[in-house]
């Protein structure tokens, strides 16, 4: 297929993280987990990702493809539930973004599928 152009699929991967944000209410998968805030969080958690370097990877043209973009998005959520216990907000609140995130996703492929 040819490619998509560059520029409206980094606008489509823009607004897809915006409605993930928006999911975030509590904001927190919007930056990087701080070592003040979870001192031993980079000896359990070796790929950390956040949605800030998300958009900054999406400003650098970093993902190439949605499913690119997919695997990061994943990668907050597994983060949180592999560091935070399941009696938690933040537990909590990764499972809530998983399922409507999800939904969020989906939609941006079809998209894609559709203009790509
Ligand atoms: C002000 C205290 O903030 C936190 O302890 C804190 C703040 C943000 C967090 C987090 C912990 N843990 C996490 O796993 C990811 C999702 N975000």
């Amino acid at each position: 297929t040819i490619e998509m152009q560059l520029q409206p699929f980094n606008i489509l991967l823009r607004n897809t993280l915006d409605q993930l944000v928006e999911r975030d209410p509590t904001r927190i998968f919007a930056e990087p987990v701080s070592v003040e805030e979870a001192p031993d969080y980079f000896q359990v958690i070796k790929h950390p990702m956040d949605f800030s370097t998300m958009r900054s990877k999406v400003t650098g043209h970093e993902y190439r493809t949605i499913d690119e973009f997919e695997k990061d998005f994943d990668l907050v959520i597994k983060n949180c539930m592999t560091y935070n216990s399941k009696d938690t907000v933040f537990y909590r609140a990764a499972v809530k973004l998983r399922d409507m995130g999800g939904a969020v996703i989906r939609n941006a492929k079809r998209i894609v599928e559709k203009i790509g």
